[in-house]
C-alpha cells in the first residue's frame, strides 16, 4: 500500500523525516509519535502534497512525486485540525466532497447518506455543522475522506479532542472502515496505546526517526507473567493471601502487591510462571484451599512498555 526509501523532508531548521524506509500491506496501521514526531508531514508527502527533500515514496504503486493527483483520486484524507465550514451541513459538505472527488450528482447523493450512516449521523446531518460536537465533527471529517470509495484513507490524529467513549467510538469505525469495506488505513496517533486495539501493524517514530514498524501481536508478545483471581471463602475470608502464602510456600515467585481486579471480585495475584507445572500447582493450590478460581491469565505487553523500552535504549536523552 505505501513504500517509502529513505525518505527524508528538511525544513531550514528542522528535520521532520530523516532517512525514513517503511513497507505498509493492506490492513490498518498505526502511525505513531509524539507531537511534532513528523506524522503529518508524511502524511502531506504521500499525498503528493509536499515533496520530499530527499528518498522516494510510492502509494497505491504510484510514485508521490509525479503521480499526486491519481493518488488523492484513489486516497482518501482525513486532516487533523478543524476545517468545517460552520454554516453549512453535513450533508451539503459531503456531497461537495463527493462532487469534487468526481461522483455523479445522485451517486454523490447516495455515497453521502451510506457514508454519514455508518459514522452514525443522522438526523443532526441536515442542521449546521458549527453546531456540531468535538465527536460529529471528527465523524464528519472521516466521512468525507470515505465518501469517494478509496482504497486506502489516512488519518491524521482523529480522535484528538475525543473524551474516551468517543475515542472508544471512533478506534471501532476506524477498525469498520477495515473490516467491513475493505479499505486499508493509515491512522496517525500519538497515543501509542489507543492503537493496540485497533491496528494490525504500528510504525513507531521520534524525532522524525523510524523506532520500530512490527505487527500489533509482536509488540504484545505473551509474558511469563500469570494473573490469578480466586475468591474468598467462609475458611479464608481473605482467599488472596492465603493462596498467595501456599504458592510462596510452594516456592512460586510471586510480584509483591496484588492488582484492583473487578468491583466485588477480590484482587489479582502476578507470579511468574515457570512452565505448565505452574499452571497445575496453582489449580490444585486453590481447589486445595477450597476457593473459587476466577481467572488465571497470561499477561500480554502492552504496546507502550515497549515502546518506553526501546525508547531508553535506542535513543540517547535529549
Ligand atoms: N512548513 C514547515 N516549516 C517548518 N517546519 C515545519 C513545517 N511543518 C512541520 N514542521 C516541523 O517539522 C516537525 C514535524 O512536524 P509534524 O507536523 O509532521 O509533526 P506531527 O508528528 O504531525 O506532530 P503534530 O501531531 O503535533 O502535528 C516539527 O518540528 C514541525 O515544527
Amino acid at each position: 500500500m505505501i513504500a517509502t526509501e529513505s525518505l527524508s523532508k528538511r525544513f531550514p531548521r528542522v528535520t521532520a523525516l530523516d532517512r525514513l524506509s517503511l513497507d505498509i500491506g493492506p490492513g490498518v496501521t498505526g502511525l505513531v509519535g509524539a507531537n511534532g514526531a513528523g506524522k503529518s508531514t508524511m502524511i502531506k508527502i504521500l499525498l503528493g502534497l509536499s515533496p520530499a527533500t530527499e528518498g522516494r515514496a510510492e502509494v497505491l504503486g504510484l510514485d508521490v512525486a509525479t503521480s499526486g493527483p491519481q493518488i488523492r483520486e484513489r486516497v482518501g484524507y482525513m486532516p487533523e485540525h478543524d476545517c468545517l465550514p460552520p454554516d453549512v451541513s453535513a450533508t451539503e459538505f459531503v456531497v461537495h466532497m463527493a462532487r469534487m472527488s468526481g461522483l455523479p450528482a445522485t451517486a454523490a447523493r447516495e455515497r453521502t447518506a451510506d457514508t454519514l450512516r455508518h459514522v452514525g449521523l443522522y438526523e443532526e446531518r441536515y442542521r449546521p455543522m458549527g453546531g456540531y460536537s468535538t465527536g460529529m465533527k471528527q465523524r464528519v471529517k472521516l466521512a468525507q475522506a470515505l465518501v469517494h470509495d478509496p482504497q486506502l484513507v489516512l488519518l491524521d490524529e482523529p480522535t484528538n479532542g475525543l473524551d474516551p467513549v468517543g475515542r472508544d467510538d471512533m478506534l471501532g469505525l476506524i477498525r469498520r472502515v477495515w473490516t467491513d469495506f475493505g479499505i486499508s488505513v493509515l491512522v496517525t496517533s500519538h497515543l501509542l496505546g489507543e492503537l493496540e486495539r485497533t491496528c494490525d501493524h504500528v510504525v513507531v517514530i521520534d524525532g522524525g526517526r523510524l523506532l520500530r514498524s512490527s505487527s500489533t501481536s509482536d509488540f504484545t508478545r505473551s509474558t511469563t507473567t500469570l494473573a490469578v483471581e480466586v475468591t474468598d471463602s467462609d475458611a479464608h475470608p481473605d482467599g488472596t493471601e492465603a493462596l498467595r502464602a501456599a504458592l510462596t510456600a510452594a516456592g512460586v515467585a510471586l510480584h509483591p502487591g496484588v492488582e484492583d481486579g473487578l468491583p466485588g471480585a477480590g484482587h489479582i495475584l502476578l507470579l511468574e510462571a515457570s512452565g505448565e507445572e505452574t499452571y497445575d500447582l496453582v489449580r490444585d493450590t486453590v481447589a486445595g484451599l477450597g476457593l473459587g478460581l476466577v481467572r488465571m491469565e497470561q499477561r500480554r505487553h502492552h504496546i507502550a512498555e515497549v515502546f518506553t523500552t526501546q525508547q531508553q535504549e535506542e535513543v540517547p536523552a535529549r
